[in-house]
């Protein structure tokens, strides 16, 4: 079972002891809802629930921190008693009268001990490390150092400052809270530690092994954080998964205030400067075309930062430039559902992503949207196994991803396997009416993983140089694509930003006018289609190895516009081998000319020479115009079969031009029939199955080749498992025999 907000405290405190994975028995075995319901509690009461004795004092000591901190004492008289509850996160001289919370901290160095690296952004390294505050109380925190050649800029030195005033206004929950700064070279921010890192690392890491209810659990945080920053007026501009932090298994805050602006009473919006970066792929389209930033531009953010999390962050808009997203998102292309994102929070982003800022909801209404969007739990009444199926042992507990009464079977993922699959709906009974199920399934287990490692990371910025998905000069105007430093090395985005110029300008300068094709069609030295260049100046970004690893299980980028034949036909021309003749054969052959069509006839033959000579004529000019007439027939072909081909080729992610003229060929010139065999040859060679199945597959994903290649890699996991579930059975039959 999840956490509820009322109880967040509770998980809170347990998750400073890393007692957290004993919430729901505290909460429901021994009723602790209230801080002060510990009074009741003995020793013997704990060890009941299986807290051992270190465990215990842990336990005790962070129950009296919390008492003694004023939490308790301070809490407001609020609907939502989760925002109320004023975590001071055990600073003794921090947590004071709720709402006007005290100044940060000024820590002195020698307070601090730092340990292993965290991580590296715009400002320096941000390192673990414990501070021992002057009351004797020691809190883990997080320390980022500013870089020491960058405090001696007053830029940089005016955007740290900037984003310490910032954090020390803010006081919830699902928010990263400042405990306070060091002002010694190096400069320091210090911050509550998130112990399970960002989500992005998180979630690249798991790839589609994490429960999606918890997912769902971290929009409604966010959401509450967000509309947290709502209702103080702050728009947070750089939301995403990389700037969502796990603070413990069931709890994420929202980190990263170096973007964040305040808005005065009378505005509604914040326009920024036009060389600031930002990160395009995120970004609302009217942040893209005027640099307006809102609360609205926040809530189309937040709704690609559900995507990143339900596509366990892939890329959004992968491979796209800032002009060509807007370009799309004009013309009312979205990001694509993913998979195993439950159908009612699409719909919810499909909300955030309405093109008009006005029709998009607030965060206060996101917060209600969340919860009402929760998918359905049930459990299955027996086991249920079949091949290419979700499979169940009975009682079982399934996260419902889609439904619907005239559904035979629903989607879901088993909270135990963390697979997802179909199965059938009449198994299933609600979450409500269903028996309790041991404890041990009525919390998934999970562990908080390590971040990613390794110097090829992707970052989450929407490449691996974070400096790809923000506009940068020299990205933009100089019409190539270098790989930029080291992340490490990077400026930061607050200080960076002064020396990174005409972003936003770059991305709206020679923006095509809406309706109008972008750009001509260029294809890789292996004849594959790219997407289109925008304009001379705009480059495409390098693809995230995993996609080019997988290139028929990842999804496509979003289909460029149709491609400008006449390019084609230019760039055919000038390299043959896209379009060698060989390649075209398949393509109706002009018929032979017949040779009495060519010979004067043998009248003539016997006429005058001046008769011979009009009719020589007049069959000459006949044979000119014949050939002109061939001649326009076979470039309307030649263009009508380049307009297949190129069809065929955005239908089929990855495939040659030379493949998808043999499909033509092979399916008599139809478009449709050539990208389903494509299609089917690209599920098949990926896969153990037959071509049946896989044609089988293919029709239940509606021929969507990214679904049907997901639904087999995770079908092949289970089937491995169950094989070695087998394997092990016979294994032990035999050892008792
Ligand atoms: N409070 C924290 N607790 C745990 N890890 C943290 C914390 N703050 C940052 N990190 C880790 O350090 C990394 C760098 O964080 P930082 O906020 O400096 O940069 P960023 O947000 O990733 O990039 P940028 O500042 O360029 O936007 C994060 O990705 C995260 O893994």
């Amino acid at each position: 079972m999840l956490m509820d907000k009322d109880t967040q405290w509770l998980y809170q405190l347990l998750a400073e002891v890393q007692l957290e994975k004993f919430y729901t028995r505290i909460r429901d075995g021994l009723n602790i809802t209230r801080i002060d319901h510990f009074n009741y509690v003995k020793d013997a009461d704990f060890e009941y629930i299986g807290i051992s004795k270190p465990a215990q004092r842990r336990l005790w000591e962070a129950v009296k921190r919390y008492k003694t901190s004023g939490r308790s004492r301070n809490k407001v008289s609020s609907n939502r008693s989760a925002d109320a509850e004023h975590w001071a996160g055990g600073v003794p001289n921090m947590g004071v009268e709720a709402g006007t919370r005290a100044l940060p901290s000024l820590i002195q160095d020698s307070e601090l001990v730092l340990g292993e690296k965290l991580g590296s952004g715009s400002f320096g390294v941000v390192r673990k490390g414990d501070w021992y505050t002057p009351t004797g109380t020691v809190l883990p925190v997080a320390v980022k150092s500013l870089k020491s050649d960058m405090s001696r800029q007053a830029d940089t030195l005016k955007d740290f400052l900037q984003e310490v005033t910032v954090m020390q206004s803010l006081d919830h929950t699902n928010i990263i809270r400042l405990y306070g700064v060091v002002l010694t070279q190096p400069l320091k921010m210090v911050t509550e530690l998130a112990i399970g890192g960002s989500l992005y690392d998180i979630l690249r890491f798991r790839q589609y092994k994490y429960p999606l209810m918890r997912l769902w659990l971290f929009t409604a945080q966010i959401a509450a954080g967000m509309e947290y920053l709502e209702s103080r007026r702050y728009i947070h501009r750089d939301l995403a998964a990389r700037n969502v932090l796990l603070a413990a298994k069931e709890l994420v805050k929202i980190g990263d205030f170096g973007l964040m602006r305040g808005l005065s009473q009378d505005k509604d919006h914040y326009v920024m400067a036009s060389h600031r970066r930002i990160p395009f792929a995120w970004c609302a389209p009217e942040s893209l075309r005027t640099g307006s930033f809102s609360h609205a531009s926040d809530v189309w953010m937040y709704g690609v930062t559900l995507w990143e999390m339900f596509t366990f962050c892939e890329e959004p808009w992968c491979g796209l430039s800032g002009r060509e997203i807007l370009w799309h998102v004009e013309r009312d292309t979205r990001l694509e559902k993913p998979p195993d994102c439950p159908q009612e929070l699409f719909v919810m982003m499909k909300k955030c992503w309405a093109f008009n800022p006005a029709d998009r909801p607030s965060f206060a209404q996101l917060t209600t949207m969340v919860a009402e969007a929760k998918p359905m739990e049930v459990h299955v009444t027996r086991d249920f196994v079949e091949p290419r199926k979700l499979q169940l042992a009975a009682n079982d507990a399934v996260t419902v991803l889609q439904h619907s009464k005239e559904l035979v079977e629903w989607l879901g993922q088993n909270q135990r396997t963390l697979n997802v699959g179909l199965f059938p709906a009449m198994l299933a009974i609600p979450e409500s009416t269903a028996s309790n199920p041991p404890p041990s399934q009525a919390v998934t287990p999970a562990f908080i993983s390590p971040p990613v490692k390794g110097s090829l990371q992707h970052t989450g910025h929407g490449d691996f140089q974070p400096v790809n998905s923000w506009g940068s000069p020299a990205r933009l105007e100089d019409g190539g694509w270098r790989p930029g430093p080291a992340r490490e090395r990077e400026p930061t985005n607050l200080k960076k930003m002064a020396g990174m110029s005409r972003s936003l300008e770059s991305v709206l300068s020679g923006h095509p006018a809406r309706g109008q094709t972008p750009g001509a069609v260029r294809v890789d030295q292996h004849g594959r289609l790219l997407p289109p260049v925008m304009e001379s100046n705009s480059v495409m970004m390098p693809r995230d190895p995993r996609r080019m690893s997988e290139a028929s299980v990842n999804p496509p980028p979003p289909r460029p516009p149709l491609p400008n034949l006449k390019h084609l036909h230019i760039k055919a021309q000038k390299k043959p081998p896209m379009y060698p003749a060989s390649a075209t054969s398949w393509m109706p052959q002009f018929p032979a000319q017949k040779p009495a069509q060519t010979q004067p006839s043998q009248g003539a033959a016997t006429g005058s020479n001046l008769i011979k000579m009009s009719q020589m004529n007049r069959s000459t000019s006949q044979l000119n115009e014949d050939s002109r007439e061939r001649d326009r027939t076979r470039e309307q072909e030649k263009l009508q079969s380049q307009n297949l081909v190129t069809q065929v080729m955005e239908a089929v992610h990855g495939v040659t031009i030379e493949e998808v003229q043999s499909a033509l060929q092979r399916n008599d010139g139809n478009p449709l029939r050539a990208e389903k065999q494509l299609k089917l040859e690209q599920l098949y060679s990926l896969s153990l199955c037959s071509k049946e199945d896989c044609n089988k597959i293919l029709t239940l994903h509606q021929w969507n080749l990214q679904q049907a290649s997901r639904y087999l890699m995770r079908w092949s996991r289970e089937d491995r498992a169950a094989a070695s579930d087998r394997e092990r059975q016979q294994i032990s039959a035999e050892r008792r025999v």
